[in-house]
């Protein structure tokens, strides 16, 4: 069974806007704002939404440029998250109950306190290549296999 989820990444000159995780799942580490794709909604519209939810911004200009399976042994659940990014958007970064906003130098990104896959799918999302990943976790903290790969089209 696959669950959509999305993901979104801000980015303006030299930056990357990430947001610390307050509670659920991923609680405690920085990451992109993005949530579940309910019915009714295209994945584009989930990912507007919880963007909208998590941050305050809005933008118009969302653009796919990855698609990650995430596996967990003993989990029949496979994570199909949809990262979308921009550098156009409005709105001033705001805390919400989900997320605390954050502008992170891309030289300085937090990795120690992101996903353990984020440092191996980031330089893509940030030389604007598009991807396609797998990453099988055991646990929250460990990779026991992967694929990346450069496409041309998602
Ligand atoms: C399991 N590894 C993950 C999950 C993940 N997500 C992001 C979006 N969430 C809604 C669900 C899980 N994001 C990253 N960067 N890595």
């Amino acid at each position: 069974m696959k669950k959509l989820l999305t993901l979104v990444l801000i980015t303006r000159p030299n930056q990357v806007l990430l947001g610390m995780k307050k509670r659920g799942f991923g609680q405690g580490r920085w990451n992109g704002f993005g949530g579940k794709v309910e019915k009714g909604e295209t994945i584009l519209e989930a990912a507007k939404r919880e963007l909208f939810e998590e941050s305050s911004l809005k933008s118009d200009d969302l653009k796919e440029i990855g698609l990650i399976d995430f596996e967990f042994v003993g989990d029949p659940q496979i994570l199909e998250v949809h990262v979308f990014t921009t550098s156009k958007f409005e709105g001033e970064p705001t805390e919400s109950s989900e997320m605390r906003p954050q502008w992170f130098n891309v030289k300085d990104i937090p990795f120690d306190t992101m996903w353990p896959d984020d440092h191996l799918w980031f330089p893509l999302f940030l030389s604007g290549t598009k991807f396609k990943g797998y990453f099988l976790f055991e646990g929250h903290d460990k990779i026991l296999k992967q694929t990346l790969d450069k496409v041309d089209s998602l």
